[in-house]
């Protein structure tokens, strides 16, 4: 049966096509300032949040149309956010590279392009927008892809989020080299979330010397006690930020020490 995922990636060569007819049109300003995410896990005593900004997703529908991008991405930053999330995909998320554009000049912080990355025109784009870290998907792709725009990336000066949700992605992120892995709570193919996933993963991250974000389903602090327990480095939130009352709190309290060793 076809999933999600599936449906994404279909829509997305359609989008890589377009994006390659009008690459001069589209790919604009490549003097964004940098801002090293690698540098800040290096450094980090804390757990280092990465806040997203996320209208829509498949499997929750609209969570909140509402907000302003660069508004919200400055509450992000004001109360403690490491880096901000942008999603940039329009047909499942409701997102935009405008979103990305906009967030760039209210914030002076790392910016991850949250994207079905299968193409380096897509890495481009998302530099032209301000982006400093890219996403990529393990399932999304072929491990020879994954280990070119990987590469690429890493020649554009991009911080590079490769995403995995179980060990043969995990084998396959570690031997492309990845140094920050994003293990992913929700299975992108059945939307299940569940942050034992993290709990199973996060300690293969860890001894293969990489930094650990635990992504996805994170409400409580009892999740985020979870994944530090896991070994995670950093937490990527969307929805609970998204739509939490009282903003500085729920993102302050979330800002707890990391575990001795997690350090690399
Ligand atoms: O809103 P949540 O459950 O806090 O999740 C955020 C983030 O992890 C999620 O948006 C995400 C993780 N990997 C992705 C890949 C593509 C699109 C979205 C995602």
């Amino acid at each position: 049966m076809a999933t999600i995922l599936d449906a994404i990636l279909t829509e997305k060569k359609v989008e890589v096509e377009y994006l390659q007819r009008n690459r001069i049109n589209i790919l604009g300003n490549n003097n964004h300032p940098q801002h090293s995410f690698l540098s800040i896990l290096e450094k980090a005593e804390e757990l280092a949040i990465i806040a997203e900004f996320k209208r829509a997703s498949p499997s929750k529908g609209v969570i909140n149309s509402d907000l302003d991008p660069a508004k919200q991405a400055s509450s992000y930053v004001q109360y403690g956010a490491n880096a901000v999330s942008v999603l940039t995909d329009k047909c499942f998320f409701k997102g935009s590279f405008s979103d990305l554009e906009a967030v760039r000049k209210a914030i002076d912080a790392p910016i991850l392009c949250k994207d079905f990355v299968v193409d380096s025109i897509q890495i481009d784009i998302a530099k032209a927008s301000g982006a400093n870290i890219v996403l990529l998907i393990v399932a999304a792709m072929k491990e020879e892809k994954l280990v070119e725009l990987y590469q690429y990336a890493k020649a554009k000066n991009l911080d590079v989020l490769v995403e995995v949700h179980n060990e043969e992605e995990l084998e396959i992120a570690l031997r492309v080299g990845a140094k920050i892995i994003g293990v992913n709570n929700r299975n992108l193919k059945t939307f299940e979330v569940d942050l034992a996933v993290t709990e199973k993963l996060g300690p293969i991250v860890k001894k293969a010397g990489a930094y650990l974000i635990s992504e996805s389903g994170i409400q409580t602090i009892e999740d985020v006690k979870r994944a530090v327990k896991a070994g995670a480095n950093g937490i990527l939130v969307g929805e609970t930020f998204m739509r939490a009352e009282n903003l500085a709190q729920t993102l302050q309290e979330m800002k707890l020490p990391i575990q001795k060793g997690a350090q690399i």
